[in-house]
C-alpha cells in the first residue's frame, strides 16, 4: 500500500485545501493518518428544558412549536423559533441562516445543542447546532476526535478526509513490528491502532491504540538518535589543545571554591578537549548551580590554546548578561571578550566580522541568530549554546571551519532525572552538576489565594524599602498577545495605584522589541526599577542578585518545571529570598504542585515529582526547555514506554549497528521519514 501518495487523491481536496493542509504538515496519506486528534469528545447527555443551565452549552430534544420567523435586522437575517419538550419551552435564534425557516416547521423534532443565554429580554438558545435524533442517540457513547485545526480547515472536513484515508488504506498499512515484539511489549497491530486513534470504539481501544503509537514514536526516535550517535562517535578532534597556566589562575581568582560537582564536570570537559574525540556534550545543572564558570573555563582553555571560541544565547538580554559575567572573569586573565547583538550598528557589526575572520577576536558572545548566520571564523574550536538551540546537522556544518567541526557544549538548566536525560539526550554525552554551591539560603515559598493580595502588597513594599527588588509574573490571557499586553498594562496600573508612588514599576511583555526589553532589563539590573511586572518572557537565565521576591499570579498555569525556573530568578545573591504562588484553583494536581514547590527547592527532586504529576496547564513546559518534542508521546507521562522503546532500539542496533539488514529495512525507512522533519533539531 503506497501511503506516500499526495492527499489530493482523496475526494474534496482541491488546490486551495491542499495548500492549507500543507501548512499543517500534511502532504501525503501517511501524513494524514499520522495527524492524531489532540482530544476526544463524547456527546453530551440530553437535558430537560425545565433543567437547563444558564450560560452553558446544553443539549435538548424538542419539537418546533411556533412558526419559525425570519426577522431582518440591519443587514442581517435573524431566524427565531420556539422549541418544546414535555417540561417546557424555549426560544432559539440563529443568525444569517434564513434557509432554516423551511427546515424548522411546526412539529419537526430535533436535538439542539447550544448555549443558553439571557439576551434581548428573553432566555434563548443561541445558534444551536441542529442534529437528527437518530444520529445523536446512535453516537451517544461515541468518542468524537478533535483535531488541531487552522483557519479554513473545519473539524468536519478534517474528520471526513481522515475517514476517507482510513477507508483508502483499510487494513493494508504495512505492519513494521514483528509479532514476537508486539507480543513481548503488549502492542496492538498497526492498522487497528491507526483506525482506533481516529475513530475509537471506546476508551479501552483508544488506550490500546495510543500505547502502540506512542511506542512507535519513541522507538523511531530512539533508533534515530542512537544511530546519529553511532555515526558521530568517531568524529575526530582536529584541534591541538593542551593544559594552560591560566586555568589555575582563574580558579584561584574566584571568591569561592568550585563545588565537587563543578570540578568533576570541568574535568570531563577538559579531558575531552584534550582527547582525540570531538566534543558533543550537554551540561545539566539546576538554576544557580554555577554553570557560567564552567563555560568561562572552557572558553579560556580554548582561547589560550590560540583557537576561537563562541558562546550563544537565545536573546540579547541574556547575551549581554553572559558578556558581562564572562568579561569580568576573563579580562584579568588578559583575554578580551567581544559582543555581537542585533541592536549594534552595522559598522560595529562589520568590525566584529572582520576581526573574527582575521583571528583578532578569540572569544565572542552573542545572540544565536547572529553568530550562526553571518559569521566567518578564523579557527573556531568551541561553540557553547543553550539547550533551546541545540545544533542541527546543518548548523554545525555551517560553523565548521575548513571541515573541522568545533567542539560543542550545550548548557541546560532543565533538571530532568538522569535516566530520562540519558535517553532523550542520548546523541550527546551528558555531564550533570548535581550539587549546589554551599551556603545558599532556601527560597521561602508560599502558596496563597487571591484574598492575600493586600498582605502581599505590604510585603512587596517591605522588601523594596529594604533596598531589594521584585518580579511579578502577571496573569496571562490565553493565546492572545493583544489581550496579554492589555493585562500586563492594566495589572501594572493597578499596582501603581495601590502602592507607594515612590516605588518604580515597569512592565515587559512578548510584543516588545528586543531593544525595549534590553533597556528594561538593564534598568532592572541597575536597580533603577523596583518592580518588574512581566509575562513569561522573563528569560530563563536572567540574573539579578538584588531581586529577592518572585510573585507568580495564576500559578496553576505552570507545571513544576516552569514554576521552578521562574522561582530560580530570585535567591541568586546574599539576601534571603521569597516566592509567592498565587492561585484560586482547587484542582488537586495544582494543590499538589503548590505543596511540592513550598517543600522542595532541589530541581532534580522537583523534576521527579513532575514525572508523576503531569497534567494540562504546563504552558511554560517542554518547548521552552529544548527537550525534543513528540507528536503523541510525552516523555514524562509515558516514561515507562520510553524506557521500553529505548531498550528495544538498543537491542535492535546491537544486532544491526547501522540498521541496514533486510529485516530492518522497513523500520529504517520509517525512522528516516520520522526524522526528516526532526533531523535539524538533533545534534550531530
Ligand atoms: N562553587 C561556588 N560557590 C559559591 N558560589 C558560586 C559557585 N559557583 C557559582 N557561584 C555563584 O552562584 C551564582 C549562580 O551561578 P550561575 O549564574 O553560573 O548559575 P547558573 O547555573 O548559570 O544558573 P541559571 O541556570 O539560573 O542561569 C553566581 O553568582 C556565581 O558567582
Amino acid at each position: 500500500m503506497n501511503t506516500n501518495l499526495p492527499v489530493v487523491v482523496l475526494k474534496g481536496i482541491g488546490d486551495k485545501k491542499s495548500k492549507l493542509l500543507d501548512k499543517m504538515g500534511i502532504r501525503t496519506i501517511e501524513n494524514l493518518l499520522n495527524y492524531y486528534p489532540r482530544d476526544y469528545e463524547k456527546n453530551m447527555p440530553i437535558t430537560k428544558i425545565s433543567e437547563i443551565k444558564m450560560d452553558e452549552i446544553n443539549v435538548i430534544e424538542g419539537t418546533i412549536c411556533f412558526p419559525t420567523q425570519n426577522i431582518r435586522k440591519r443587514n442581517m437575517v435573524l431566524t427565531k423559533t420556539k422549541i418544546r419538550d414535555n417540561t417546557g419551552e424555549i426560544f432559539a435564534i440563529w443568525f444569517s441562516q434564513p434557509y432554516l425557516k423551511n427546515k424548522l416547521k411546526i412539529g419537526a423534532k430535533y436535538i439542539f445543542k447550544g448555549k443558553i443565554q439571557y439576551k434581548y429580554n428573553i432566555v434563548q438558545m443561541s445558534s444551536p447546532q441542529i442534529i437528527e435524533i437518530s444520529k445523536y442517540s446512535e453516537s451517544i457513547n461515541h468518542l468524537k476526535p478533535i483535531y488541531p485545526l487552522i483557519k479554513d480547515i473545519s473539524m468536519n472536513f478534517m474528520t471526513g478526509i481522515i475517514k476517507q484515508a482510513i477507508e483508502y488504506t483499510r487494513n493494508q498499512l504495512k505492519e513494521f513490528l514483528p509479532n514476537e515484539i508486539r507480543e513481548k511489549y503488549n502492542l496492538a497491530e498497526y492498522n487497528y491502532s491507526i483506525r482506533q486513534i481516529h475513530d475509537p470504539e471506546d476508551y479501552e481501544s483508544l488506550e490500546t491504540a495510543k500505547k502502540r503509537l506512542i511506542f512507535d514514536e519513541f522507538l523511531l526516535f530512539a533508533l534515530g538518535i542512537n544511530l546519529i550517535k553511532e555515526h558521530t562517535n568517531d568524529v575526530i578532534n582536529e584541534f591541538n589543545i593542551n593544559d594552560i597556566p591560566n586555568e589555575k589562575k582563574l580558579i584561584e581568582s574566584l571568591p569561592y571554591n568550585l563545588t565537587g560537582a563543578q570540578q568533576k564536570v570541568w574535568k570531563e570537559i577538559k579531558d575531552e578537549l584534550k582527547s582525540n574525540k570531538a566534543m558533543n556534550r550537554l551540561v545539566q545543572g539546576d538554576v544557580g548551580s554555577g554553570k557560567t564558570i564552567i563555560a568561562a573555563l572552557a572558553l579560556l582553555y580554548v582561547a589560550d590554546n590560540n583557537y576561537q571560541a563562541c558562546m550563544m544565547a537565545p536573546t540579547e538580554v541574556l547575551a549581554k548578561q553572559h558578556y558581562n559575567s564572562i568579561t569580568q572573569l576573563l579580562n584579568p586573565m588578559g583575554l578580551k571578550v567581544e559582543l555581537l547583538v542585533g541592536s549594534m550598528t552595522k559598522r560595529q557589526k562589520d568590525e566584529i566580522y572582520k576581526k573574527l575572520k582575521n583571528g583578532e577576536i578569540s572569544i565572542l558572545i552573542g545572540t544565536h541568530a547572529l553568530i550562526q548566520e553571518k559569521v566567518e571564523f578564523n579557527n573556531l574550536a568551541l561553540a557553547i549554546t543553550d539547550e533551546q538551540h541545540r545544533f542541527g546537522v546543518k548548523q554545525r556544518e555551517n560553523l565548521s571551519d575548513k571541515g573541522k567541526y568545533p567542539h560543542i557544549l550545550v548548557m541546560s538548566a532543565t533538571p530532568i532525572p538522569r535516566t530520562l536525560a540519558l535517553i532523550v539526550y542520548s546523541d550527546m554525552d551528558v555531564s550533570i552538576i548535581d550539587e549546589m554551591p554551599p551556603g545558599r539560603q532556601k527560597i521561602e515559598t508560599y502558596a496563597v489565594n487571591t484574598s492575600y493580595r493586600e498582605r502581599i502588597y505590604s510585603f512587596i513594599e517591605g522588601e523594596i524599602n529594604n533596598g531589594r527588588q521584585v518580579y511579578i509574573i502577571c496573569p496571562m490571557v490565553e493565546d492572545s498577545e493583544t489581550l496579554e499586553l492589555e493585562s500586563v498594562v492594566s495589572y501594572t496600573e493597578k499596582i501603581k495605584e495601590r502602592i507607594d508612588n515612590k516605588i518604580k514599576v515597569e512592565y515587559m511583555h512578548g510584543k516588545m522589541k528586543a531593544k525595549e526589553k534590553n533597556d528594561i532589563m538593564e534598568r532592572f539590573s541597575n536597580d533603577e526599577i523596583d518592580i518588574l511586572v512581566s509575562t513569561t518572557v522573563i528569560e530563563v537565565g536572567v540574573n539579578v542578585p538584588n531581586a529577592t521576591l518572585m510573585i507568580i499570579e495564576n500559578a496553576e498555569r505552570f507545571g513544576l518545571a516552569g514554576l521552578h525556573q521562574l522561582r530560580g530568578r530570585v535567591g541568586r545573591g546574599e539576601y534571603k529570598s521569597y516566592c509567592i504562588l498565587i492561585t484560586d484553583s482547587k484542582n488537586t494536581i495544582t494543590k499538589k504542585r503548590m505543596d511540592i514547590m513550598c517543600k522542595y527547592t532541589d530541581g532534580f527532586v522537583i523534576s521527579e515529582y513532575d514525572l508523576k504529576l503531569r497534567g494540562p496547564g504546563d504552558v511554560f513546559g517542554l518547548k521552552q526547555h529544548g527537550l525534543p518534542e513528540f507528536i503523541i508521546g510525552d516523555i514524562f507521562r509515558d516514561i515507562d514506554i520510553l524506557k521500553e522503546a529505548n531498550g528495544l532500539a538498543k537491542q535492535i542496533l546491537s544486532n544491526d549497528k547501522y540498521l541496514e539488514s533486510e529485516v530492518n529495512k522497513y523500520l529504517n525507512h520509517k525512522m528516516k521519514r520520522y526524522f526528516t522533519k526532526r533531523i535539524e533539531q538533533i545534534s550531530l
